[in-house]
């Protein structure tokens, strides 16, 4: 049984919107575009997609690495962190994710930070 949140995302098809927007809106932010200038967007894709749907109660595994591994060294700041999540909260507007909904994974993404942020 799949949660509310995942409904409320728009289950799969909406998720993956989501995410293609918010790193559409990344690509075009020259403050942190830089970061995934040789990084395969595709897969990227793929995986922010799983992870989202497997921590908002979908029925998806992550495959893959976690959030240290995949970030260490990267030299992420908090400012870089919040200019991310802007992208997502835009993303999830434009698909009409209600605010609570937002809110809700926003909160299951915090506790990340400390994994990504240097
Ligand atoms: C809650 C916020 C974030 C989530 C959920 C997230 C999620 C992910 C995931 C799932 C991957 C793929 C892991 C793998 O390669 O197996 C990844 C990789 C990556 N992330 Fe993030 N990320 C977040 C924040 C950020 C921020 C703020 C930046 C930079 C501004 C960033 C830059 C990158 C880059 C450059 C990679 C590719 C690393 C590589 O392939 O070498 N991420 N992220």
């Amino acid at each position: 049984q799949s949660s509310a949140l995942y409904q409320q995302l728009g289950e799969r098809s909406g998720i993956e919107t989501i995410v293609e927007e918010m790193l559409l809106g990344v690509a075009d932010d020259e403050r942190i575009a830089h970061y995934f200038a040789d990084v395969d967007i595709l897969r990227l894709h793929k995986l922010i997609s799983e992870q989202v749907c497997n921590v908002s109660g979908g029925p998806c595994e992550y495959t893959g690495e976690t959030m240290a591994v995949s970030h260490n060294n990267l030299g992420i700041n908090n400012a870089d962190f919040n200019a991310l999540v802007e992208h997502l909260i835009a993303a999830m507007e434009q698909q009409e994710v209600p605010v609570s909904a937002q809110n809700e994974l926003l909160a299951l993404l915090a506790p990340m930070h400390r994994d990504i942020v240097e």
